[in-house]
């Protein structure tokens, strides 16, 4: 009792265990059953414990996390936007993570170097707006975030806001926990490897049908690339795993036939593998250790093998291959699969090739067999944390400058978004009816755009380039609506906003899948879009649209979305009556003079009604903060 631990060896403030647990107590009491632990975590962390609302998949929680985490990709709008807010400092331990803006193009050592210097200006103002606002700084080559969370931050009972899609990764260390909603058996000895791709992690193949599938397909079987690493597979065990399949195929005089990439996960990763031997056996391999970064996961990667357009096929142990994902090539087919499978994948080079059944000629041309990898979870002589790269928040920030120059074309401080006019919105230009797949890629890439994410008006350049027109089956080529030309799609949208016209898009299913980056609501806000209606949304990109005071809407019968013609004008009325559970009604207003009424489903809560009426969820709390 009272012996204090803190919640990291980097932060000051103690592992909040003790009110952690009087809150569940007062939970468990109203509900009166055993938690799960995912109710353990949420629960513990309620801001209002005695009267918060519990409907399970309903109530909206008021949480207060433990801590947040940034990376360097999403973190320079996060702190523009706290910036905006006029807070002087942070409330709970946070941190930024410099891990997102590094180009593989040679090796570790000459990324870094070469990282540093082009992306001098957005580094600086993240290490400077760190400071300032009480913010730890992990310096480009500290690793990748979620390797860097888990390796100092996530402890069991952890709630830690996260601006990536895999934050989630720290719930790994979750810790073990007495009730479960549902339990699912898996055999795994049924269970034979797969591989995912191309174009998404979706289309999954058994290793015993991946190369039938790609004939049938016509896809490339020659492997150009492998890479291994990324935030969820470059972990000690996942390196020693594949180190042991290079290690077997050396011993037969064999080793890689492709380049092969290997991202460890973070500095102290990259420091134990050199002192354990494990990445000279990867370089021996034919590998090359890339920056401690997520490099061409996200498109940070100068690739010289093949040209633009040039139809190959690469395989990695990365968590997305959307097209163009990795290099900006949309020719590429990228596949998924685990680190060890895309390390003996590199030795024959080929999707025909299943080392979990065939033999490979060694050198001495006697046929082998791999056996399984086999990995060491942890060092046993414990981990070598390699360089120190992290800046500690001074203990008073406030003397320190932040510059965001206004001539930069990588920084650009933020205006607030107007507030709703208390109007129906009518008549509105459809910018573009999009068919099939539209994730956060599609929206707002990455890769070549990354360097932008600190400035919107300029990254606003990339929207929906790459999603698919349902008019003309094509990417950014849409009718403006108005002048009758095709343009491109940021293009038009500008052409709407000088004229103060706002406009709508109209999506699939799953629409926004994929990564949290928040551009891809930030961008169609900037631009003039006043709702997105789609058949259903990805749950993070339809939060993030809501909090920029976007109306993100469904079709509530799913056909309805056959009745959109890319001329009509769209009316969305009685928003007056705008409340939770309640649909809105949109009438469809068509170019030959008929109409089509349809209601649209919402999810908006009290809260974020409000953030529309404000115009953002910043306005918002601002408004609450002045009041
Ligand atoms: O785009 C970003 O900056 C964040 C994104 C990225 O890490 C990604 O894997 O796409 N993510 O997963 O949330
Ligand atoms: S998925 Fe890729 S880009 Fe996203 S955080 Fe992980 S390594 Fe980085």
């Amino acid at each position: 009792k009272g012996f204090q631990v803190s919640m990291s060896n980097l932060d000051t403030v103690a592992l909040p265990y003790e009110c952690l647990q009087s809150r569940i107590k007062i939970v468990a009491d109203r509900i009166g059953k055993p938690l799960s632990l995912t109710e353990k975590v949420l629960y513990s962390h309620l801001d209002d414990p005695e009267n918060q609302e519990l409907k399970r998949g309903e109530s909206y929680l008021r949480l207060r996390p433990d801590r947040v985490a940034m990376q360097d990709a999403t973190a320079q709008m996060a702190m523009l936007q706290f910036i905006s807010s006029g807070l002087s400092k942070v409330m709970v331990p946070s941190t930024i993570h410099c891990d997102h803006l590094i180009v593989a193009q040679s090796g570790g050592e000459e990324d870094l170097k070469k990282a540093k210097e082009i992306n001098q200006e957005v580094y600086e103002f993240l290490q400077t707006a760190a400071a300032k606002y009480g913010v730890g700084f992990w310096k480009p080559g500290s690793g990748i975030i979620h390797q860097i969370i888990l390796e100092n931050y996530a402890f069991p009972g952890l709630l830690m806001i996260g601006t990536d899609s895999h934050t989630p990764n720290g719930g790994g260390l979750g810790g073990l926990c007495s009730n479960y909603d549902q339990l699912i058996e898996l055999d795994l000895n049924t269970l034979e490897p797969h591989v995912n791709g191309p174009f998404t992690p979706d289309l999954s193949h058994p290793i015993s049908k991946l190369g039938d599938n790609a004939t049938k397909n016509n896809w490339p079987l020659e492997i150009k690339v492998c890479l291994i690493g990324s935030c969820t597979n470059s972990s000690y065990e996942d390196m020693s795993r594949c180190a042991s399949i290079a290690k077997e195929a050396l011993a037969h005089g064999r080793k890689s036939k492709i380049p092969f990439n290997v991202t460890p996960g973070s500095e102290q990763i990259r420091a134990t593998i050199e002192r354990d031997g494990i990445a000279q056996i990867l370089r021996d391999f034919g590998g090359t250790v890339l920056a401690n970064a997520c490099g061409p996961c996200i498109g940070q990667w100068n690739r010289k093998d093949v040209k633009k357009g040039e139809k190959n096929t690469i395989v990695s142990s990365y968590n997305r291959n959307f097209t163009g994902r990795n290099d900006a090539n949309p020719a590429t087919h990228a596949f998924v699969t685990s680190p060890e499978l895309t390390t003996a994948l590199a030795i024959e080079g080929s999707l025909n090739f299943d080392p979990t059944v065939d033999s490979i000629k060694g050198s001495d041309g006697k046929e082998f067999k791999l056996n399984n990898p086999f990995g060491t979870e942890l060092p046993a002589i414990g981990f070598d944390p390699g360089q120190n790269t992290y800046q500690a928040p001074p203990a008073d920030g406030s003397s320190v400058n932040v510059v965001v120059d206004p001539n930069s074309k990588r920084l650009q401080l933020l205006e607030p978004f107007k507030a709703w006019n208390g109007k129906d919105l009518e008549n509105l230009p459809i910018l573009i009816k999009i068919k099939g797949r539209c994730t956060t890629d599609h929206i707002s890439g990455a890769g070549l755009w990354l360097k932008y994410r600190g400035h919107l008006d300029n990254i606003s350049n990339n929207m929906f380039l790459t999603a698919t027109n349902s008019e003309n089956n094509k990417m950014n080529k849409i009718k403006n609506q108005i002048t009758g030309e095709w343009g491109a799609v940021p293009d038009t949208a500008r052409d709407y906003e000088e004229r103060g016209v706002s406009w709508v898009v109209f999506g699939d299913d799953n629409y926004g899948e994929g990564s949290s980056r928040e551009h891809a609501a930030l961008e169609p806000r900037h631009l003039g879009g006043v709702a997105i209606i789609v058949k259903s949304f990805a749950r993070i990109h339809e939060t993030n649209l809501k909090k920029q005071g976007v109306l993100a809407l469904t079709f509530a019968k799913a056909q309805d979305y056959d009745k959109v013609q890319p001329t009509d004008k769209v009316s969305l009325v009685e928003l007056n009556k705008f409340v939770p559970g309640k649909p809105l009604k949109c009438i469809l207003s068509h170019t030959n003079g008929s109409k089509d009424e349809i209601m649209l489903n919402h999810t908006f809560n009290e809260q974020q009604i409000d953030w529309f009426k404000a115009g953002s969820a910043l306005n918002r709390m601002k408004q609450i903060i002045a009041a």
